[in-house]
């Protein structure tokens, strides 16, 4: 099937009231993975390349692996998703090498660490937008900072996280401001801060509302019902994973995720869009570590990274499951992306200033 934009995926998934989580790749194995999972219950899909992942793996690389995925799984829609662009340049270079869709994160300044102004954050993500919409690409933007409640910190990813502490106001994103900001940029998705950090280390208990505001979102999406809200630093970091690691030598101190019956609580409020890397990350590494020390004769890396994409590929297929994703992939007919560049210039996709009542 060809690759779906974005825009296409989470209109269908806000009509139908389901959730799409968008897991990160770096590699052929994780890309397999999420594709046996999405086959298993008929998921569409979004897959997303960092910055990170576009260097270790090539632009070129990955742009042949989702052709790849593409023909060996044709009855399942792939978006093709830059995760936390940081410029117009690597938002571009993206949609040059076959991605449907970017991330403009102009909630960090282009170094990924200095929290910028509003102003700046407006500025770029609408001159991304309006560049990304005229060949039919889709848009995600960021309004507010990721970062912990509990700490005023980011999680130093990577690629990307605020330096420094944080207060409460940037930590949450604004309803009224993201009103103004979704106008103003005309961005197909917005993701909002609500209190999740990246990586493994989100929160030091079971998170309650105070340090997981999930209000926050009920909040947004009662100001701009129609907007595609998208949940950053989701994943779960299920416990069971951090057994495997730990039972196995590894050494991760005990944390607690996103719940995933918070996620669907977040997806009845407009969340569309769930970013998962965490997790696939745990899952793989609980297989590798637990061959390595059980089998240490083991030399064949097929035998370490099988079981990995099997235990990555369960993970999605639960979050498949969850999310109300399982089952729509067949309901979806691709519309091209000059079709979907057409729709843009015809004001059709143009985001509506209604501020409805609650769904
Ligand atoms: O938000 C993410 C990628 O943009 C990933 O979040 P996790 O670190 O919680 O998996
Ligand atoms: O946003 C962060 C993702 O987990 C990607 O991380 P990465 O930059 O290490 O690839
Ligand atoms: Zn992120
Ligand atoms: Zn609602």
């Amino acid at each position: 099937m060809a690759r779906i934009t974005l825009r296409q995926l989470l209109d269908h998934a806000a009509d139908q009231g389901y959730g799409v989580p968008a897991f990160n790749i770096n590699n052929m194995e994780q890309g397999l993975a999420i594709m046996e999972a999405a086959k298993a219950c008929n998921a569409p899909v979004i897959i997303q390349a960092s910055r990170g992942a576009r260097s270790y793996a090539g632009d070129i690389m990955l742009s042949k692996m989702i052709d790849a995925l593409t023909e060996m799984y044709p009855d399942i829609p792939i978006c093709m998703h830059q995760d936390h662009g940081n410029n117009e340049a690597t938002c571009m270079s993206a949609i040059r090498h076959g991605f449907t869709s970017v991330m403009m994160d102009g909630s960090l300044e282009a170094d990924m660490k200095t929290p910028a102004s509003y102003d700046y954050n407006v500025t770029i993500t609408e001159r991304v937008a309006r560049m990304a919409h005229w060949v039919g690409a889709s848009v995600e933007g960021e309004l507010g900072v990721l970062g912990s409640l509990e700490t005023g910190e980011a999680e130093a990813e990577d690629g990307s996280g605020a330096e420094g502490k944080l207060s409460h106001d940037q930590l949450l994103t604004d309803p009224d401001q993201a009103l103004d900001f979704v106008l103003r940029t005309r961005v197909d998705a917005l993701a909002i801060a609500c209190g999740t950090s990246h990586g493994a280390y989100k929160f030091s208990r079971k998170p309650d509302g105070d340090i997981l505001a999930m209000g926050v979102i009920e909040a947004i999406h009662r100001k701009i019902p129609n907007t595609h809200l998208v949940m950053h630093g989701s994943s779960s970091v299920p416990q069971e994973l951090q057994d495997i690691i730990n039972e196995f030598g590894g050494e991760m101190p005990q944390t607690f995720g996103v719940p995933v019956e918070e996620i669907v609580r977040g997806i009845r409020h407009g969340v569309r869009k769930v970013n998962i890397d965490t997790d696939c990350r745990m899952a793989m590494t609980g297989q590798f570590r637990k061959i390595a020390t059980s089998k240490a004769s083991e030399f064949d890396p097929r035998k370490f990274l099988k079981p990995a994409m099997d235990a990555m590929r369960d993970l999605c297929r639960d979050r498949f499951e969850a999310f109300g994703t399982a089952g729509q992939a067949s309901k979806i007919r691709v519309i091209a992306m000059d079709d979907m560049a057409a729709r843009y210039a015809s004001g059709a996709l143009d985001p509506q200033a209604t501020t409805a009542k609650a769904a």
